[in-house]
């Protein structure tokens, strides 16, 4: 059995256009300005990888895109649409999806029902109640197939919070692929993960950006899964964007390895 989610509306986006524009981007919070005029373009289905020493303001950069954090100057375009100021909900209807550093899953349910209170919250969210069953339906449907896109299928009884941390960072993304974003944040959904578990969720990273063409935005700090997954890097240094380019031209970048102070990038 397989279904979809209801198509988008259709985009304001014309072809050829990036799927996300980010223009000057700034945010200064008591003084300190944490972002600093950034602006960069992403095409419909690339994968980038941000990077950055500890507090570079790769968070902080997902937490504008994602409308955690008020910009302060700059405007961000999703999709041809100016989301600058809207609520993180509002951004999340327009397609874009985020997963966190720290979990984000209901421990005490199980894991097939965390998936499908996200389906259901996407579709039946503005439907009426004799609406709602069809819906409740359909979120089961949506989950099954976001639990077999990362590899849980066979986990679906069990309690979220008796996964593993990899199965956790799993289904985080299994969450996360239930509400049908064409552009994903993913912030660091390596962390914790035993070195075994690498492997795995890499692949799945992978195939959710190749095989269902959605656009990847990831922070990650395993360098290597970083680089083999990315079309293009992006640096970020105090702040700034220091770098923009292909994981080969940004690793030889002389200013990039200077921004590392000689870590091993
Ligand atoms: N809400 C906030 N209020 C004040 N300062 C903040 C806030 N959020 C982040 N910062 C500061 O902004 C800077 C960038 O932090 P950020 O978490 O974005 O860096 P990062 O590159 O993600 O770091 P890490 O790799 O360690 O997670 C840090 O100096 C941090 O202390």
């Amino acid at each position: 059995m397989t279904t979809s989610l209801p198509a988008p509306a259709p985009a304001a986006r014309p072809a050829g256009e990036p799927v996300l524009r980010v223009a000057g981007l700034t945010c200064a919070i008591g003084g300190a300005v944490i972002v600093s005029d950034v602006s960069f373009d992403v095409a419909p289905g690339e994968f980038v990888a941000v990077i950055g020493p500890n507090g570079a303001g790769k968070t902080s950069l997902f937490n504008l895109l994602s409308g955690l954090l008020s910009v302060t100057s700059g405007t961000i375009t999703l999709d041809g649409a100016d989301i600058t100021g809207a609520s993180p909900a509002a951004r999340a209807r327009r397609g874009l999806g985020r997963t966190f550093q720290s979990s984000s899953v209901f421990a005490g349910l199980g894991v097939r029902e965390n998936v499908r209170l996200a389906a259901q919250a996407r579709l039946g969210g503005s439907l009426r109640p004799w609406q709602r069953v069809r819906a409740s339906d359909r979120a089961l449907e949506v989950a099954e197939r976001a639990l077999g896109r990362v590899g849980l299928t066979a986990r679906g009884d069990a309690l979220a919070g008796s996964l593993s941390h990899g199965d956790k960072r799993k289904l985080e993304l299994a969450i996360l692929l239930a509400t049908d974003p064409a552009v994903v944040l993913l912030d660091e959904p390596m962390a914790g993960v035993s070195t075994e578990e690498v492997a795995g969720l890499t692949r799945v990273i992978a195939d959710v950006h190749r095989e269902e063409g959605r656009t990847v935005l990831m922070v990650e700090h395993h360098m290597d899964v970083l680089l083999g997954l990315a079309d293009r890097v992006a640096v970020m240094h105090h702040g700034s964007l220091l770098a923009l380019d292909t994981p080969a031209r940004v690793t030889a970048d002389p200013a990039v390895q200077e921004a590392y102070l000689g870590d091993q990038l």
